[in-house]
């Protein structure tokens, strides 16, 4: 039986959870449980805090999890990276007084807060910068003006919580994080596989659409250049045969801007549907 660790709470857990539901797996109810069976898939899921689990997976008591890049890399444990799941899209960035820092060379000797040290301290190790390093489990972004530090390194989405605090960003990014599904080094439990193709159907399924037209048949070059799909779109004669039906994947995100080009060229009855699922 495959073994996975869910988020059990946080900004991680109800995605997860989500997306594995997608992907046809059982998930609790109620958020209290800590261990379910899903004896009809034969995985079993063990629901974690989400900086537990890269250590869990790490020590191989538990085969894979699912957890945030940036907590896996803080963990430093023997573990790989093997899928990126597409939520909990964040950036993990230096931020001080507005004003006060403009570059990391800056921080040398000075109090820096975080709750990712040991992401923290080896990027500034690999960088010759030598910064005291101060722990905290949370609200980091309150720390500079309570005394305790001198600029902070945190997750940052929209900005918003350093706004607030008076603070701004300074510095390259020090990593782009989003939910990562992880596992032991070279080993390919059963089950495994199956996982990870059902979780990319889900990946694939929210990030494409399926797109239908009509086209006239001396422009279906034209209109497949703007509609490639992801092997090669599908064209299928029409009763008129001046005319071909035409289905493509397509990006969710240029849906539009796609939609407006094919009008232009000629196209007519463009229709767009969602993907329940699929297998790629
Ligand atoms: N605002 C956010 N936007 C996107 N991702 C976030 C955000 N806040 C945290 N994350 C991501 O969520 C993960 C942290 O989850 P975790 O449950 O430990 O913290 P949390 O959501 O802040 O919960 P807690 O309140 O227990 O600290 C990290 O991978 C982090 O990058
Ligand atoms: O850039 P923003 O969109 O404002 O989001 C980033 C904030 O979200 C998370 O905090 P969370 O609410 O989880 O609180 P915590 O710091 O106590 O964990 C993170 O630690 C940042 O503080
Ligand atoms: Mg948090």
């Amino acid at each position: 039986m495959l073994r996975v660790a869910v988020p059990n709470k946080g900004s991680l857990s109800e995605a997860a959870s989500e997306m594995l539901t997608e992907a046809g797996y059982r998930q609790r109810r109620d958020s209290r449980e800590l261990v379910m069976m899903d004896p009809d898939n034969d995985v079993e899921f063990f629901f974690l805090r989400p900086r537990d689990i890269a250590v869990y997976v790490g020590k191989g008591t538990l085969d894979v999890g699912i957890t945030g890049r940036d907590l896996f890399l803080d963990a430093q444990v023997e573990a790989e990276e093997l899928l990126s799941l597409g939520f909990a899209v964040s950036t993990f960035r230096f931020a001080g007084p507005v004003g006060e820092f403009s570059n990391v060379q800056q921080l040398q000797g000075r109090r820096l807060a975080t709750s990712y040290d040991g992401l923290l301290q080896s990027y500034l190790t690999e960088r010759g910068v030598d910064a005291k390093v101060v722990r905290l489990d949370g609200a980091v972004e309150s720390s500079v003006r309570l005394g305790v530090a001198d600029a902070i390194a945190d997750v940052v989405e929209t900005g918003s919580t350093l706004k607030a605090a008076g603070m701004e960003i300074f510095g390259e990014p020090i990593l782009r994080s989003e939910a990562v599904l992880i596992g032991r080094k070279g080993e390919v439990p059963t089950g495994l596989e199956v996982l990870i193709r059902r979780l990319r159907g889900v990946i694939v399924a929210r990030e494409f659409v399926m797109m239908d037209y009509d086209i006239r048949k001396e422009l279906v070059e034209q209109a497949a250049a703007l509609t490639p799909g992801l092997e090669s779109p599908t064209v299928s004669p029409l009763r008129d045969s001046e005319w071909v039906a035409v289905r493509s994947m397509v990006s969710r995100t240029q849906t539009n801007r796609i939609m407006d080009e094919l009008y232009d060229l000629g196209a007519r009855a463009i229709l767009v549907s969602t993907i329940h699922a699929c297998r790629i």
